[in-house]
């Protein structure tokens, strides 16, 4: 009987990039031609030719573009047969439903979408999730670069919606406090009832910081991304996990063992 053949120098996984001359793309280009098992076999940004994904036998697409062009990419990579590790913001629950509704047409094809591939934001995620019901009050912090596109951050809005789904969960009501606010946005937008506030300044790459309150005593997790090489490791896993993992997965914590 033929076996699948297994992945690896001499079998290289095909692999495309989309945003590939982006901050996150150039890296991203960078880490799959360094790494033993994966090939880059097209780079492609906007305006450019996306059969060059067809063309040079992709079987994997890594999307960092903008949030108002992924949904088009995604579509395009899924009409075409390729799977897709997505790093690019902006996904709410509708547009996760549009994926999901799509791959019913595709059941062999696999999406990631993740908010962020850097394994210290994925675990100060799961760590938020731990901590949510000890505590009444949750905030959340994201402090990036002053060239992003979105705000808040897809790490911040995801880490709001987890703190309150465990705190749903555990069945507790979200903290109160008893501010007024004299200034519209003073305290922050708010995610699932959890107050957001992003900070944009240049000098800094992606950092977010968790806040929790409760009787005489704070809880604050951190995470900093210094270097955009922090996310690639991530990435990696993604591109070799995503194969074989038909449907649509959420959160790069899905592929890793926490
Ligand atoms: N999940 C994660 O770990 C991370 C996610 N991001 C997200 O990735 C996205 C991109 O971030 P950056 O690289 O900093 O932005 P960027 O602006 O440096 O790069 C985006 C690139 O996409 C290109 N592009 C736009 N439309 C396109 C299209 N239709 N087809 C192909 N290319 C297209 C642009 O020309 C640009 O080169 C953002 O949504 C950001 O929030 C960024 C860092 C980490
Ligand atoms: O735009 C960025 O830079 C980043 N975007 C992602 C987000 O919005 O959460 C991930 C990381 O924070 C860097």
């Amino acid at each position: 009987m033929n076996q699948p053949a297994s992945r690896g120098v001499d079998n290289p996984i095909r692999v495309g990039v989309l945003g590939a001359r982006g901050r996150m793309g150039t890296q991203v280009c960078r880490a799959v031609e360094d790494a033993p098992d994966t090939r880059l076999v097209a780079a492609v940004d906007a305006g450019e030719r996306m059969a060059d994904l067809t063309d040079g036998g992709a079987e994997v697409v890594v999307d960092f573009t903008h949030p108002d062009v992924v949904l088009d990419n995604l579509r395009f990579l899924l009409e075409h047969g390729i799977h897709a590790v997505v790093g690019t913001t902006g996904f709410d629950q509708a547009k996760l439903d549009t994926v999901r509704g799509w791959l019913g047409e595709h059941p062999e094809l696999g999406v990631l979408v993740a908010p962020n591939f850097a394994l210290g934001a994925v675990l100060a995620m799961r760590f938020a999730q731990q901590a949510a019901r000890f505590y009444s009050s949750a905030e959340v912090i994201e402090l990036h670069h002053n060239r992003k596109a979105d705000a808040p951050s897809g790490t911040a809005a995801h880490t709001a919606r987890v703190i309150a789904q465990a705190r749903a969960d555990a069945g507790l009501a979200p903290g109160a406090d008893a501010t007024t606010s004299e200034l519209a946005g003073a305290r922050g937008a708010r995610v699932d009832d959890v107050p957001v506030h992003s900070v944009r300044l240049p000098g800094l790459v992606a950092h977010e910081e968790i806040l929790f309150g409760g009787e005489g005593e704070t809880l604050t997790i951190r995470h900093d991304s210094l270097d955009r090489t922090s996310f690639m490791p991530g990435v990696l896993v993604a591109v070799r996990s995503i194969p074989g993992r038909p449907g649509l997965t959420v959160g790069l914590d899905q592929m890793l063992d926490l």
